[in-house]
């Protein structure tokens, strides 16, 4: 059928028709209503080790910009925290809006950020690849970060400086040498909740660890990422923008936080 995306026809609002499960019990993104986060002294700090990454490609999938990493072994892995295993890095992508009002797919207490990165993790103690933790229920970890405007961003400058090779849905290029450990912010302060894809096919097997402390990226930043198309070569242009999900019905499930 029509391919889902983020226009009037086949946004969000219309993804149930061919995945039911947009309206299932565990659904992401959501809206984190900080008075209702318990702080969970449990929850053990997060380890972030990123030190060796090997960065293959940006890839440009017609719904957002994406890096992709050398998962071969588990040299990039994130622990701790909410995990009971490590979990490998496989991509990071972003959404955002066409003004800086929105963009985010989780919003804090109502408010939403200009844009949010997603580093991507899956269960490699259990599966032997991505695409195989991809639909098990213990298969992905994602680490959310919110993106607002501000000062220049020194570490985002290699990724959007290559964005013109990616402009057009389906492009693709090598892209070496980046490491995602830049684009952390100083606190590893998070909110964690059971969560899902939140693109389909939406499925319901993503430990959502959002970090409370946004990075900034300047006007200038924030506006490569409106260069991207979400059309091909051939087709009318489309600017990539607004390519994010709406917050979805928390349906009783707790959010912890990892600090009070
Ligand atoms: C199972 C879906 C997967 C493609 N989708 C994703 O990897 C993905 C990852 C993160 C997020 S978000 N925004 O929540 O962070 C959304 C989607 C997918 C689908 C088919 C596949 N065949 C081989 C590999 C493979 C992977
Ligand atoms: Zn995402």
């Amino acid at each position: 059928g029509l391919q889902w995306g983020y226009g009037e026809d086949n946004g969000p609002s219309e993804w149930h028709i061919d995945f039911p499960i947009a309206q299932g019990s565990r659904q992401s993104p959501i809206n984190i209503v900080t008075s209702d986060a318990v702080y969970d002294p449990d929850l053990l700090p997060l380890s972030i080790c990123y030190d060796s990454c090997t960065t293959l490609s940006i890839f440009n999938d017609g719904h957002s910009v994406i890096v992709e990493f050398d998962d071969v072994d588990s040299k990039t892995v994130i622990q701790s925290g909410p995990l009971q295993v490590p979990y490998r890095l496989k991509q990071c992508h972003f959404h955002w809006g066409g003004k800086n009002t929105h963009g985010s797919e989780h919003t804090v207490n109502g408010k939403s950020y200009a844009s949010e990165l997603h580093l991507v993790h899956w269960n490699a103690v259990k599966y032997k690849t991505f695409a195989e933790a991809a639909v098990a229920p213990d298969g992905l970890a994602v680490i959310g970060i919110f993106i607002e405007t501000g000062d220049d961003h020194p570490g985002l400058h290699q990724l959007t400086d290559a964005f013109y090779m990616v402009k057009f849905k389906g492009s693709k290029a090598v892209f070496p040498g980046f490491n995602p450990k830049s684009l952390l912010p100083k606190s590893l302060h998070y909110w964690t909740y059971p969560g899902s894809l939140t693109t389909p096919p939406l499925y319901e097997n993503v430990i959502w660890i959002v970090l409370k402390e946004p990075i900034k990226i300047s006007q200038k930043q924030m506006h490569r990422f409106r260069l991207l198309l979400f059309s091909n070569e051939d087709e009318d242009r489309l600017p990539m923008i607004d390519n994010f999900r709406p917050p979805q019905p928390l349906k009783g499930r707790k959010v912890r936080a990892s600090f009070c």
